[in-house]
């Protein structure tokens, strides 16, 4: 039997970041993986999908600029940009696992298993420890329909040798949106299933709805208030029957009708950690239905989006909790989220369906194609809306379609936690022309 004072189950960003502050504060810590170390985002989630994003995104400024100093646009090559993508995935396992080890944080490899609210079994050995957090993430979900081992998921997509043909996305969500725009700039021609007619759920209906037509004038086929009901192999491809009983033919299917928490097979009901199919319960403390047990990041019940920075942050907390050097409740700043798609679409705080019956709020709509930060570059597709707070003067949430969303959405979630006021951003001079200087013109 190994002792140590707290033990990780789940070496992702929300793992490391505990592990990582507790044994700065002198904690002695142990993390458990059962993969790759380094978790989804680097391994098979934002980091490889941002490699290969970036592509796009140079190839989507040189269209824009076709005809305007570039002749033609360069294809994808795939292969090539696979091999790049590797660059960065190959080592992230074997860097995470040496970077514990250097940390003084034992690495131990293999599946955890509870055994009592102190001991975990990783292959037939079993470490002890005071507390114990559980950072287990999530997995795709795959649709239960015949024919389910035909699904890939958004993993196989990020390792693709080969560009397929055609390609079909069950699910119109964050992963569908952002692999399909990759596969069609790349040359593929893509299929993406919905069963309703709104997409996006979490984001601003207009601005999405500006997104998908751009989507389709790119080329990729949306197909709505359809899901697929059986997908069989004949040869070298496969046969979607749709809902509609349509039937698409495809050479790869990918599932991305949402993920699913890793709480299953940890003996969690012996020990008394109380979960649900959507994750495990926590208090407003990150803490359990066992007092000694915590959770955090992708794997909890909780309603908090399940993004990288946020398991990051939960991991911070707690190693303050567990450290001594906190005792409240967690508080999340807010947290804005994006879709890195051609444009990007990303929003923080209130957005307009929340805003629309309060008359303490007023809503700027605002084209933002004329102004130079986007004419100069020729993007006709940016739009705004940014809901302030009447009597306040405060930024209160924002929605943004376009190529600099992500830095925009960044200065307003800036503005939103920190309460900046409009004064305060016409004191400061910025560099021009950008858009962060753009700010002034809003105010
Ligand atoms: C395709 C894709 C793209 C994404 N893009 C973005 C993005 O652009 N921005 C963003 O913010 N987020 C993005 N995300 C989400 C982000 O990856 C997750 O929110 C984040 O990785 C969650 O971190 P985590 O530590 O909670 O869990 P994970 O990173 O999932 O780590 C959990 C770890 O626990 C291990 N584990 C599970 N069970 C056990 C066990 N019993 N014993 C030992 N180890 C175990 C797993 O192997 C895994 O390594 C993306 C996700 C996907 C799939
Ligand atoms: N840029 C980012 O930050 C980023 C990128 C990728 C993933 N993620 C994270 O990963 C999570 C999972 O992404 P996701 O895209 O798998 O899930 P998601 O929940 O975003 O989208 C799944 C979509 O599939 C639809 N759907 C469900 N069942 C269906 C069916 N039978 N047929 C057709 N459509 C169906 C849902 O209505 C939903 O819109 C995200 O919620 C997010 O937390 C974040």
């Amino acid at each position: 039997m190994e002792i140590v004072e707290i033990i990780i189950i789940g070496s992702g960003p929300g793992g490391l970041a505990a592990a990582y502050d507790l044994a700065a504060k002198g904690k002695k810590v142990a993390v458990v993986e059962t993969d790759l170390w380094g978790g989804t985002c680097p391994n098979r989630g934002c980091d490889p999908k941002k490699v290969l994003y970036g592509a796009i995104e140079a190839q989507d400024n040189l269209t824009q600029l076709k005809h305007h100093g570039f002749e033609t646009v360069p294809a994808i090559n795939w292969s090539e940009l696979m091999t790049f993508k590797e660059t960065f995935t190959q080592p992230v396992s074997g860097e995470q696992q040496q970077g514990l080890i250097s940390a003084g944080i034992q690495t131990i490899k293999g599946k955890a298993i509870f055994k009592d609210r102190h001991t975990i079994i990783v292959e037939n050995q079993e470490y002890q420890a005071d507390q114990i957090i559980i950072a287990t993430g999530q997995r795709p979900a795959i649709l239960d329909i015949p024919g389910k081992e035909n699904f890939e998921t958004s993993t196989d997509f990020l390792n693709m040798k080969e560009l397929p043909e055609k390609i079909v996305f069950v699910g119109g969500g964050y992963i569908s949106l952002e692999l399909a725009n990759i596969a069609t700039s790349s040359g593929s021609e893509v299929h993406v299933l919905h069963h309703n007619t709104r997409p996006l759920k979490g984001f601003d209906e207009e601005l999405t709805i500006a997104l998908i037509d751009n989507l389709k004038a790119r080329g990729i086929q949306f197909h709505f208030n359809e899901s697929a009901e059986s997908i069989s192999k004949e040869n070298d491809h496969y046969n979607i029957v749709l809902t509609s009983k349509e039937i698409l033919l495809a050479d790869r299917v990918f599932c991305a009708t949402g993920r699913i928490p890793n709480v299953e097979g940890l003996n969690l009901e012996e020990i008394g950690v109380d979960f649900t199919h959507k994750g495990i319960v926590v208090n407003d403390h990150l803490q359990t239905t066992v007092d000694n047990i915590y959770a955090l990041g992708d794997c909890l019940q909780k309603n908090t989006p399940k993004l990288t920075p946020v398991s990051s942050f939960e991991g911070s907390y707690l190693a303050k909790l567990l450290s001594g050097t906190l005792q409240e409740a967690i508080h999340y700043p807010e947290i804005p989220t994006i879709i890195f798609s051609s444009p990007k679409l990303a929003q923080v705080g209130l957005k307009e369906g929340e805003v629309l019956e309060n008359e303490k709020y007023e809503q700027q709509n605002i084209d933002l194609s004329q102004w130079f930060t986007y004419k100069h570059l020729n993007e006709s597709l940016v739009k705004a809306k940014i809901i302030t707070d009447k009597d306040t003067g405060l930024l209160v949430g924002a929605t943004v379609l376009g190529n600099e969303a992500e830095q925009l959405i960044n200065l307003f979630t800036l503005m939103i936690n920190q309460k900046v006021v409009s004064d305060k951003i016409n004191e400061m001079i910025m560099l021009y022309p950008t858009v962060s200087s753009d700010l002034s013109y809003l105010y």
